[in-house]
């Protein structure tokens, strides 16, 4: 049960670049007696909240499914894209028009991109392929396998240097298919601490707001860090940040309840998911 000495609630963070619009500068925002932040990869921070070790996150979207009736999202935030999204990436050592990929290593960090690679395969290539969890190495995931998903920062760096490599671009394909956008990730909030401390939830999303509009607003700050501690050149991150979008607009939304419909069709949910979302009620 939360009470009292549960503050500061503890808040996930994705380690990765994708997520620095909703968290750069963020604990400046934050009353540190109130909110405090966890820096952790997407498969940690899903583990973490499910556990109740975190009382919100931003989480895989597929996580937010799987424990859809304990969580609640936190509007006008997630990472996704409408096409492009660079860094959630299949690559294959042969393009699949001509070799149909029969085991693809996956990445342990993922798993919203994990499941999206699974939907693409059985129902825009009617392929069934065997998938192998991996630390996201690309060349290891080769050793042994016709394909590797990665995403996040590990998937910018082994896209620089996999000339030889087949890419397909997971948001790219999927928008191709289905018109829609993809969502990879959300922000979830425990309803218990969403009713419990309404005040503090309140604070945080406004701060994750006021985040994304000021990191967006100039992109300068963003693409300066992401030269300086990941490498590549600036005109490489505006591009990055430009094709992600954070605001959870409609065709987000559409192409995240049309995954979860597939996830469902599939057996890779269990259960059919309806988005649910935070409303504020910390002025009553
Ligand atoms: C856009 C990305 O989305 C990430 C993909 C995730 C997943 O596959 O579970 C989780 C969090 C997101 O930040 C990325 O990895 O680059």
């Amino acid at each position: 049960m939360l009470t009292k000495d549960s503050l500061p609630l503890m808040i996930g963070e994705i380690d990765y670049a994708n997520a620095w619009p909703l968290f750069v500068g963020l604990d400046q925002r934050l009353d540190a007696s109130e909110l405090g932040l966890c820096s952790r990869i997407p498969a940690e921070l899903n583990r973490k909240l499910r556990e109740g070790e975190l009382q919100a996150s931003a989480v895989s979207s597929f996580a937010y499914g799987l424990n859809s009736k304990e969580y609640l999202l936190l509007p006008e935030l997630c990472v996704g894209s409408e096409g492009r999204v660079n860094s959630v990436m299949l690559f294959l050592k042969q393009p699949i028009e001509r070799v149909r990929p029969q085991r693809i290593a996956v990445t342990t960090a993922s798993a919203t991109s994990v499941n999206l690679l699974k939907i693409l395969m059985k129902l825009y290539y009617d392929l069934d392929a065997e998938y192998i969890p991996a630390e996201p190495v690309l060349d290891q995931m080769l050793e042994d396998a016709d394909g590797a998903l990665i995403i996040g920062d590990p998937a910018i760096h082994a896209s620089w240097r996999s000339e030889e490599l087949h890419i397909i671009d997971l948001g790219e394909l999927w928008h191709r298919w289905t018109g829609l956008g993809m969502t990879f990730a959300v922000v979830a909030v425990h309803k218990e601490a969403a009713a419990a401390f309404p005040r503090e939830i309140h604070d945080l999303h406004q701060a994750m707001l006021a985040t994304k509009r000021h990191n967006l607003a100039d992109l300068t700050t963003l693409m300066d860090k992401a030269c300086d501690e990941l490498g590549g050149e600036r005109a490489y991150w505006l591009d990055y940040f430009t094709c992600l979008q954070y605001d959870f607009g409609q065709k987000l939304r559409e192409g995240l309840a049309l995954y979860f419909r597939y996830a469902t069709q599939l057996g890779l949910l269990d259960h059919e998911v309806q988005l649910a979302f935070y409303e504020d009620n910390s002025a009553e």
